[in-house]
């Protein structure tokens, strides 16, 4: 395992920046991938039929179950032995069959303005090879956001992002998507419950990672079954306890699961938007072609939950002469209308051979004023990372150069 922090002097820093960057001084625990199922990401149920498999009696299950669920979410801990109140014998008969390991970090970087991106590296499922990811922490006042990744690289190409330049590797499974907010945690020094007894509610103001962003690499609608699990987990009240208030899914519009994801997640829902007309949606953000405007926007009218207080974030990436003209700011707000909505405006962040530029940044004010003067919130979203590369749509792993690089020591061995 390469742990290689890159940590630069900054001056003002947020308090969470601040004890992020302390945390940078925590050694990273060495890392090894263990071939067993892993007991993270399981609900409830399934947990339960993992201790069963290693012969708890049915009486017993419940019980466990809330043990175990308190030593993996609040305590956080990585290693059976670490479960003082189960017996040795049960936490050996568990460590032989099960894995709670975190991902292995391939490197962690931490940006000037104290966002950190950690490339993870995870086993091979089946038949692959160990695949990259990458996971971002945005400390601000007042909170902090994990950005999580729900795929390796993506099937859908929109043009201005780095990771639709990688085609799909594979889905993460829901423990390697808990883990990364497991892994988050430990390295910021978040697991600060250690000696919170079993059951209290631990409420997540005040944490290190009070929110997260389903905005990393991959569209998590295209591996939802996994998603869903992985957020059952991070927002149950007696382990992560984000509430789902906190917890974003962010989608490109595959509109025929947002009903199904505000019914079966009921998290917040984003919507990269990035065009108010199908010609130029199509070009920028290809699953238009499939999912036209009219459908999508349908789609979120119907969103479960809707209020003013509870509004749908739509993402509009700024592209220089492409989008941000004051026309276009005029049509987005039309196409909103009867929406409870809010506009993020992204600064588009570059990205080697990427063929657009960012909006000047007096045009993008100007959109935002047209915008928040129509009634909408319409923050400009600060470009957060880029110096380490962990912005916005900046994410790509190097699984793709791994299994070159692979495929030719294969050759040379051969
Ligand atoms: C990387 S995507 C992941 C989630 C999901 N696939 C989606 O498209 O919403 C998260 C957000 O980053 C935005 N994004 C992608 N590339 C970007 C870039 N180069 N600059 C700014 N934002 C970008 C996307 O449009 C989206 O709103
Ligand atoms: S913006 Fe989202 S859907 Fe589009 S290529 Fe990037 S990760 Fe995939």
């Amino acid at each position: 395992m390469a742990v290689s922090i890159d940590l630069k002097p900054q001056e003002n820093r947020s308090a969470l920046a601040e004890r992020a960057l302390a945390a940078a001084a925590i050694p990273a625990a060495p890392q090894q991938f263990e071939d067993k199922p892993s007991l993270i990401g399981l609900s409830r149920e399934e947990l339960g039929e993992a201790l069963a498999s290693v012969g708890v009696p049915q009486r017993q299950v419940k019980m466990r179950v809330a043990q175990l669920w308190h030593w993996l979410y609040v305590r956080g801990v990585a290693d059976f032995s670490q479960m003082a109140n189960v017996s040795k014998e049960l936490r050996e008969k568990l460590a032989a069959a099960y894995t709670i390991a975190r991902p292995e970090i391939v490197t962690e970087q931490v940006s000037v303005d104290g966002t950190r991106k950690w490339v993870l590296r995870f086993p091979a499922k089946g038949a692959g090879r160990p695949v990259e990811i990458e996971t971002v922490y945005i400390p601000e006042e007042g909170r902090g956001t994990l950005c999580v990744s729900s795929q390796v690289g993506c099937t859908l190409t929109c043009t201005f992002c780095h990771t639709g330049t990688q085609r799909l590797v594979r889905n993460l499974t829901a423990d390697e998507i808990v883990g990364q907010v497991l892994l988050a945690r430990d390295r910021l020094g978040d697991f600060p419950d250690a000696e919170t007894p079993a059951g209290a509610i631990v409420p997540s103001e005040g944490r290190l990672v009070s929110n997260v962003v389903m905005m990393g690499m991959g569209e998590p609608l295209y591996n939802f079954d996994a998603v869903k699990a992985a957020l059952a987990v991070v927002s149950d009240g007696e382990g992560l306890a984000l509430s789902k208030r906190r917890i974003t899914l962010s989608t490109s519009g595959v509109v025929p699961m947002i009903a199904k994801a505000g019914e079966e997640m009921g998290v917040m829902l984003a919507i990269s938007l990035h065009a108010v007309n199908d010609t130029l949606r199509d070009e920028l953000v290809p699953i238009n072609k499939k999912y036209p405007l009219k459908e999508l926007l349908d789609a979120c009218r119907a969103y479960p939950g809707l209020s003013n207080a509870r509004r749908i974030t739509f993402e509009y990436v700024m592209l220089k002469g492409v989008n941000d003209s004051l026309d276009d700011a005029k049509q987005l707000v039309q196409v909103l209308k009867g929406i409870p909505a809010k506009i993020n405006l992204i600064p588009f962040n570059p990205w080697p051979g990427s063929a657009y530029e960012c909006s000047d940044w007096d045009q993008i004010e100007r959109f935002a004023d047209y915008v928040n003067q129509a009634g909408y919130a319409s923050p400009i979203r600060t470009p957060r990372g880029r110096d380490i590369f962990a912005a916005c749509g900046q994410l790509k792993s190097e699984s793709e150069r791994m299994r070159k690089k692979e495929r030719e020591a294969l050759e040379a061995a051969g």
